[in-house]
């Protein structure tokens, strides 16, 4: 087992006071495993990757167990938990310019990581064996021209750019876990595939364990095994990802399925889930989802249905299922 989460609790300190955004929430993942998040904007999904690097701002505050490795993340000091980022867990965000130093040029960055690789693995390597390393890398992300690259500082690259030296310093790091956050929506659609191909190669040839956070339920299908479906704060299913696709079950995950445009007929009107999610200072009775859900019935606004086993790995939250 790479990583296991139990009963894991995010809140937020806020001037309106505390909001809880993720209650009770668990995951299984095995070594060189691939799953997607995905669910609306505000469904906690940066949260859940913010509490397992245990990156979230000062306001944000967490309990349970995060364990990776066998090592209770929420046990650490800051220090130890230091000590871990960047090999054990590695998180690149949806503006790839918060994983890097603006004021230190790219192959000084990647260089760093490469000591710090070496470092935690108790060798020794020479300048010159680095630098080999760091150009090596920006290689195999397919930037052109590895020694203009390295000698320019992060607002100096494209968007595009910058997401690829990100993966690079993964590439050299070889995170037992990545978390990646939204890490191709501010890229356009050619770059973005580049990017998931490079991602789907990290997970594959090194067996690195990946957690993609995504609103796309295409993306997510293209690049996990396995996809979690996040509403308000918690999972609502979870499967493979082809059988997610192909045979959803909760009624959310068939709402964004259907929300997915798959033809090109202009006059094909697109459809949407009607409403909104909720806020977290607010949540409806009974079953999150139930105010927008068409296929609610009674015990739906009543009680809040719990995520039962349909089958071997797929998970559902409705009472449909019960
Ligand atoms: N620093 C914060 N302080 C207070 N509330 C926060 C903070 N960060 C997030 N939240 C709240 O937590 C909830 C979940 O937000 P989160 O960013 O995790 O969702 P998300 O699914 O990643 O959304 P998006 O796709 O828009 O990034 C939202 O209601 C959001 O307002």
């Amino acid at each position: 087992m790479l990583l296991e989460i139990k009963n894991l609790k995010v809140s937020y300190k806020t001037v309106n006071g505390k909001t809880t955004v993720l209650n009770n929430f668990e995951l299984n993942m095995d070594r060189g495993d691939s799953i997607a998040i995905v669910g609306e904007s505000g469904s906690g999904k940066s949260t859940l990757g913010g509490a397992i690097a245990r990156l979230l701002p000062p306001s944000g505050e967490e309990s349970g167990e995060i364990i990776l490795n066998d090592q209770n993340l929420l046990s650490l000091t800051e220090e130890q938990m230091t000590k871990i980022r960047g090999t054990e867990v590695f998180m690149i965000f949806q503006n790839p310019l918060n994983s890097l130093n603006p004021v230190k040029t790219v192959g000084f960055q990647l260089s760093e990581a490469a000591q710090i690789k070496a470092q935690r693995n108790g060798t020794s390597v020479a300048p010159e064996e680095i630098n080999k390393i760091v150009v090596d890398a920006l290689k195999s992300v397919r930037l052109p021209d590895p020694d203009q690259i390295v000698k320019r500082y992060p607002h100096e690259l494209s968007g595009g750019q910058v997401q690829r030296v990100v993966i690079a310093m993964a590439l050299i790091l070889r995170p037992k876990l990545l978390i990646a956050d939204e890490p191709t929506t501010a890229l356009d659609v050619t770059i973005q595939a580049q990017v998931i191909n490079l991602l789907k190669a990290l997970n594959k040839e090194y067996g690195m364990g990946i957690i993609f956070i995504t609103h796309d339920l295409s993306l997510a299908y293209v690049i996990s095994k396995k996809i979690i479906v996040m509403y308000a704060g918690t999972i609502m299913e979870l499967n493979e990802s082809s059988d997610l696709i192909k045979h959803p079950d909760h009624p959310y995950t068939i709402g964004l399925l259907k929300s997915v445009p798959t033809d090109y007929k202009t006059n094909t009107r697109l459809f949407y889930i009607k409403g909104s999610p909720p806020s977290f200072f607010n949540l409806p009775k009974g079953c999150r989802y139930s105010p927008r859900c068409d296929k609610a019935f009674g015990k739906c606004h009543e009680f809040e249905p719990s995520l039962i086993d349909v089958s071997n790995g797929h998970k559902v939250r409705c009472w449909l299922f019960e």
